[in-house]
């Protein structure tokens, strides 16, 4: 008889705390002390499909989905295909009736070959090549997102018949988030700022073209947002630009594209912001800006990423080394890092980490887990309690990886790109197989 079938009670205090607000909805701790998503084992997706892998939960993400759908019942909620996209996620994301933003013909023709109705795809960037433009013409995009006064010009000049546009407007808002992705501010490269009127010229000249119907406007404020009064201001002056465009040109707009950025935790006591607290302020800012402005209520579209496909995601990877540094620290060493999870040397972004392959009763010990890239800076949680009979083969698994992370991972050290994994029902399916050295091999040309 084991010391845990006599004292069942000991499992609990040796158990790691995983946090609902952190791990995917799917996540539970079996009688051997492995974390399991979706009812597979990590240490078995571990063995099956290698290390690192990227594991996904589809019922997690398909319930975020659906969570957006009850708390904004009206508003159109358009998935941002950049924090992570694959024929499955896009189909997903769909059948649960949400819409898709994408940023790249590459995103576009991934939604496509999903089947995803190209009118419930919105084509968003600041630098969208002609050949860009031209596939989101070709296939018919429901919202091409207007970002400089070149690109008015050169989307004009290639329609043949009307498109539907929004044009993307700077608020002037700082979100107080990592500069690296505040996109609310002026000083930074999207979109036409409200301030000096330059929002004020795109308009014009967008107006001038006949084959641009203009709809909407669209701001996004940045990413990994906590407070939702940005979002309240936000509606404040983008109602304030609509009445002034009625005012100048008579037109009234009917759709107002609030973007995306809700915030996350990645770590249990990490803010995030909450669904429904946004939902009343949008509320309460257009029932005020609507009001003062005596304009009628334009549709509100969302554009989450992060916070549909985030907490859905789960980075699994072998130890391969353990190394105590004499008056420094403990280092364990895993077989990814930078290359699965840039998002800490780019933000200093902190991570939580769980051992995931077995009970342990030793003592936590504080550790920093380190990838194996050749860069100091490579460390995927500084920092972090593990517990202190770690060795080389254990697994460790680190939540909050859907989003951001297969969509920014690179070959660096030529490092193949992990597989994704979906987990559903007690099964598991490779959604992208892990790159390989031969593949990186094939891209090379020929001596
Ligand atoms: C235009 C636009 N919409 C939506 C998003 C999604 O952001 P997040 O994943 O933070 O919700 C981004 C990225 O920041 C964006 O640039
Ligand atoms: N890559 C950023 C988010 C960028 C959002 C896209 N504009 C992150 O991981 O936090």
């Amino acid at each position: 008889m084991t010391l845990l079938e006599i004292f069942p009670s000991l499992r609990s205090a040796m158990t790691p705390r995983l946090d609902p607000a952190v791990w995917p909805d799917g996540t539970h701790v079996d009688d051997h002390g492995r974390i399991t998503v979706a009812g597979v084992a990590l240490a078995d997706i571990a063995d099956q499909y290698g290390t690192p892998s990227y594991v996904l939960d589809e019922m997690d993400l398909r319930g975020r989905c659906r969570t957006y759908r009850e708390v904004f019942p009206e508003a159109e909620i358009a998935y941002a295909g950049k924090a992570l996209l694959t024929r499955a996620v896009a189909s997903w994301v769909t059948e649960e009736g949400l819409a898709l933003d994408v940023c790249s013909a590459g995103e576009l023709a991934i939604a496509l070959s999903a089947g995803v109705d190209p009118r419930r795809i919105i084509m968003h960037g600041n630098a969208k090549t002609p050949a860009e433009l031209a596939a989101a013409r070709t296939a018919g995009v429901g919202r091409i997102v207007l970002d400089s006064v070149t690109e008015i010009a050169l989307l004009a000049s290639s329609l043949t018949r009307r498109q539907n546009v929004l044009i993307r407007v700077t608020p002037g808002i700082d979100a107080h988030t990592h500069p690296a992705v505040a996109t609310g501010v002026t000083d930074q490269k999207f979109g036409f700022p409200l301030a000096h009127g330059q929002a004020d010229d795109a308009v014009r000249r967008v107006l001038g073209q006949p084959r641009l119907n203009l709809v909407g406007l669209h701001c996004h404020l940045g990413s990994q947002i906590t407070d939702a009064a940005h979002f309240a201001t936000a509606v404040h002056l983008m109602v304030g630009q609509m009445a002034q465009i009625r005012l100048d040109h008579g037109l009234i707009l009917t759709e107002l594209d609030l973007g995306g950025g809700h915030g996350i935790c990645y770590r249990p006591d990490d803010p995030q912001l909450d669904l429904s607290t946004l939902a009343g302020a949008i509320e309460n800012a257009l029932d005020e800006a609507c009001a003062r402005y005596r304009f009628p209520r334009p549709r509100i579209t969302l554009e989450p990423g992060r916070a549909v496909a985030g907490r859905a995601g789960v980075t699994v990877y072998r130890v391969v080394s353990v190394k105590h540094i004499t008056g420094g620290r403990t280092f364990v060493c895993v077989d990814g890092g930078m290359s699965d999870n840039p998002r800490v040397a780019l933000y200093g972004a902190r991570y939580s980490v769980a051992l995931a392959n077995r009970h342990s009763s030793a003592a936590p010990a504080v550790v920093t887990v380190a990838g194996r890239h050749c860069e100091s800076g490579d460390e995927l949680a500084v920092d972090v309690e593990l517990p202190s009979d770690l060795h080389p083969g254990d697994v460790l698994a680190v939540p909050g990886t859907g989003a951001y992370h297969h969509s920014l991972a690179s070959t660096y050290n030529a490092v193949g790109r992990p597989p994704i994994v979906a987990v559903r029902d007690g099964r598991s399916r490779e959604l992208i197989r892990r790159e390989t050295v031969e593949d990186l091999l094939r891209r090379e040309a020929s001596r």
